[in-house]
């Protein structure tokens, strides 16, 4: 390609993104954007308030578990909240600091601790130092700063996951260690297991105080979205049924106030690609059917590797919509294995793993008759093909067989 027609393209691309038809402001529908007012969350609103709140009169509040499925508004309520809280505290002269760490990001005991030195005041090495080493050097300095600390830990279940409730213990017990220091926990997950994890004692201090996010109807996200449609679209450019289409859809989805902004968000960009002036309905549906491709990638990608081959021999017997059955992706899986030179699994264990990957909607499964022969189930594939093979060939031994 000629340089010139690179900067044509990307002129025409920029220039389209920069003078947006569409977009007064994109981002407001980015899941970080933080928006002020939380429709339909009034209620958790006052109770995570509620509780903090005792920190503005110098007692440490009582620990916080808040529990929703994914897109609930969990964090959006606590951020808010806690937001408002320090700006409160700080009128008010009360020392408070308060941390917000993701333990899915910092997933590490290391790197939580990490965080919470960093956020009061002090550095800390990339690695390097034991963590017991750590624990001590916070306690130290938290107490010389005789302060309460609010300390928020989302998406807990990965850290407890990963590295047990061993730092969650700690820090459910560390007021017993602080002289002018206090510190309070709040904990959020969207794993409904997750107290199964934790040692009794850390599952009654850390559920204190108990809050459930339940998920949002179809009316409600409605109104999540019309309040943000409204501050990122340019007035006028959203056609009839738009965000009603993105609010039933993501309703059907478990209430996903997260999964219905980015369905509009990228309803809006596929109409910005088309040069449509108007995002309709039929943008919508696109943008809908690409996410599912795109979870479908996903969910692909993170299968282990014999799940991976089973789903490959299952996408080489059903091309063109034919459907295959036990036996002959057994005999093709073995195949695939000798040819890598890896171990092959059980038959019985394969069959556990279609079965898996058939609850995970990738294909779907239907156990017949064959007569005297016995039972066989009748495989076809439920996903997108074109999804399945690009999330399968990400992974360099599935390319290998792939050639
Ligand atoms: N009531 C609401 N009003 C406006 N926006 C909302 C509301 N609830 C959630 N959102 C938005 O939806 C997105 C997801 O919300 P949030 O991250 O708070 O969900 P969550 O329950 O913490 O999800 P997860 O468990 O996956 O972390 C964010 O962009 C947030 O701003």
């Amino acid at each position: 390609m000629l340089t010139a027609d690179l900067d044509d393209i990307l002129d025409d691309v920029f220039e389209r993104v920069t003078s947006s038809r569409i977009f007064k402001n994109r981002d407001v529908l980015l899941p970080d954007y933080l928006p002020n007012k939380l429709p339909h969350r009034e209620e958790q609103i006052r109770k995570v308030a509620s509780v903090l709140a005792q920190a503005l009169k110098g007692y440490k509040p009582n620990n916080l578990f808040i529990y929703g499925l994914t897109g609930t508004g969990k964090t959006a309520v606590v951020k808010l909240v806690v937001k408002k809280l320090s700006e409160k505290a700080v009128e008010k002269g009360v020392k408070l600091k308060i941390t917000f760490i993701n333990t899915k990001r910092d997933d590490t005991p290391y790197r939580v601790l990490a965080r919470m030195l960093e956020d009061i005041g002090i550095r800390v090495p990339p690695t390097g130092v034991a963590t017991a080493e750590l624990y001590s050097r916070f306690k130290k300095f938290l107490d010389k700063k005789g302060t309460l600390m609010i300390l928020v830990l989302d998406e807990i279940d990965y850290h407890v996951k990963k590295y047990g409730d061993d730092l969650l213990y700690k820090l459910t017990r560390i007021n017993e260690e602080l002289q002018r220091s206090k510190v309070s926990l709040v904990g959020i997950t969207n794993d409904v297991n997750f107290t199964s994890w934790l040692d009794p004692r850390v599952k009654s201090s850390l559920g204190e105080e108990e809050l459930v996010f339940p998920p949002y109807t179809a009316e409600q996200l409605r109104d999540i979205l019309k309040d943000r449609a409204e501050m990122a679209f340019v007035e006028g450019v959203l056609g009839e049924g738009v965000i009603e289409l993105c609010a039933a859809l993501a309703a059907r989805e478990n209430g996903d106030a997260r999964k219905a902004l980015d369905l509009l968000r990228i309803s809006g960009e596929i109409a910005e690609r088309s040069g449509s002036s108007k995002v309709t309905v039929e943008h919508v549906r696109r943008a809908w059917e690409q996410m599912e491709k795109d979870r479908v990638v996903e969910i692909v990608k993170s299968l282990p590797l014999h799940s991976k081959l089973i789903l490959y021999s299952i996408l080489l017997l059903t091309k063109g919509g034919k459907t295959t059955y036990t036996g002959e992706v057994y005999r093709k899986y073995k195949e695939l294995t000798a040819e890598l030179g890896i171990e092959t699994l059980t038959l019985r264990r394969v069959g556990d793993l279609i079965s898996e990957l058939d609850m995970l909607g990738l294909i779907s499964t239907e156990v017949v008759s064959r007569g005297r022969r016995g039972l066989t189930r009748v495989i076809s594939l439920e996903s997108d093909p074109e999804a399945i093979r690009k999330g399968l060939l990400v992974d360099p031994t599935v390319a290998e067989v792939a050639g």
